[in-house]
Order: C-alpha cells, then structure tokens, then sequence
C-alpha cells in the first residue's frame, strides 16, 4: 500500500536528504523534520495503526533507533505491546542474535528471548527500508523468538537498492506496506 497522494506530499516534504553522510557516495533520509512536525507525525502513526488492523497485529516489533520513535506511537495508539529490537550488547536478559549487512556497513541486531510467544503476530516498523538487510534480519529473529510475521511496514522505501527483492524470500508472504518508494 501506498500513501494516498496528500500524505505521501506531506511525509515526503519532511524527509531531507543528506549528500555524502554517512559516507561518501550515501544520499542519508533524514526523518527528523517530520518527527518535529506533529501533523505529519500523527498522520504517519495513524497509516501505521491501520496497517496494524489490517493485518491483525497484536505486537509492534521496532528496530533501532529510528524504528523505537515510529513504532512505540503506534503500538501505545493501536493499544498493543511494543517490543525492542537492538544493536548487540544493549538489552540486557537473555537474547537471541542475528548479524546483516546494510547500506553503509554491517551490524547485529538482538531481541530478548522471551519477548515474543508463539501464537504472537508482529508488525515489524522501521523507517526506511535500503538494502533490506536490516528487516531481513529482524523476521529472522521474529520467527527464532517463535511468533509469526504479521507483516513489515516502513515509511519510505528506497527502490533502487532492491531491498524488496531481498527480503522477499524471507516474508514467507507475509506482505511488505511501503508508505512512500522513491
Ligand atoms: O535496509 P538496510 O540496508 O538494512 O538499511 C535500513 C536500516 O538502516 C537504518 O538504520 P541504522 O542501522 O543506520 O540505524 P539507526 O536507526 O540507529 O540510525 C534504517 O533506520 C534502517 O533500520
Ligand atoms: N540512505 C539512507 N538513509 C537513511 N537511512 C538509511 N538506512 C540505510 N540507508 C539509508
């Protein structure tokens, strides 16, 4: 699903891009000025909580950093529970570990181990989506913790680095919402 044309306008005009961050060659989406604007940000967590009722989520699954700040909104709005998952090293029971490639590096990701239950449907939220590295790893982790994809959901969606393809085998057809593909 896309954005109807109005917000796709509103969200798009409060994304900036960032030459050469973090390195050379890497055109950054900075989300700050639409978390700064309450209108955009509200109507960004409202897309997303249908999202959650459309596909019959009971917990949101947030990917650090920038997923905690979309996802938690939408997880206390949607009245389900929110789950973290973190760059390695920060949660501090016992986890389960996935390692992934991104754009610009490489980094593990970890989620509590009894975060989630069998029978559990996720929503996983993030803010972009590049190569698909970082969402792949995390429905690795959805599914290791024993609860099923309900689907991802990600504001904007760089098309030209063909996260979509990526991640495809790893929906199992669970479906992929972008709000905004450029
Ligand atoms: O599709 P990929 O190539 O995996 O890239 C997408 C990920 O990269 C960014 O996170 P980053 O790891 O930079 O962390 P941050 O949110 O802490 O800045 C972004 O927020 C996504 O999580
Ligand atoms: N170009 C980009 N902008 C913002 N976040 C990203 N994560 C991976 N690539 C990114």
């Amino acid at each position: 699903m896309s954005a109807p044309d109005g917000l796709r306008e509103l969200l798009l005009s409060r994304i900036a891009d960032v030459p050469d961050y973090p390195k050379q060659g890497v055109v950054f989406k900075d989300i700050t000025p639409l978390l700064a604007d309450p209108a955009a940000f509200g109507a960004l967590t409202d897309a997303f909580v249908s999202l959650c009722e459309r596909y019959e989520a009971d917990k949101v699954v947030g990917l650090e950093a920038r997923g905690f700040i979309l996802a938690a909104p939408v997880a206390v709005r949607a009245g389900i529970g929110f789950v973290p998952v973190r760059k390695a090293g920060k949660l501090p029971g016992a986890t389960l570990r996935q390692a992934y490639d991104l754009e610009y590096g490489a980094a593990e990701i970890e989620i509590h181990a009894d975060a989630l239950a069998p029978g559990d449907r996720v929503l996983v939220i993030d803010d972009v989506l590049a190569t698909g590295g970082t969402a792949e790893a995390s429905l690795e982790l959805v599914r290791r913790a024993g609860a099923e994809v309900a689907g991802v959901a990600v504001l904007l969606e760089l098309g030209f680095l063909a996260g979509r393809q990526r991640l495809g085998p790893g929906l199992k057809g669970a479906p992929l919402e972008s709000l905004i593909t450029v």
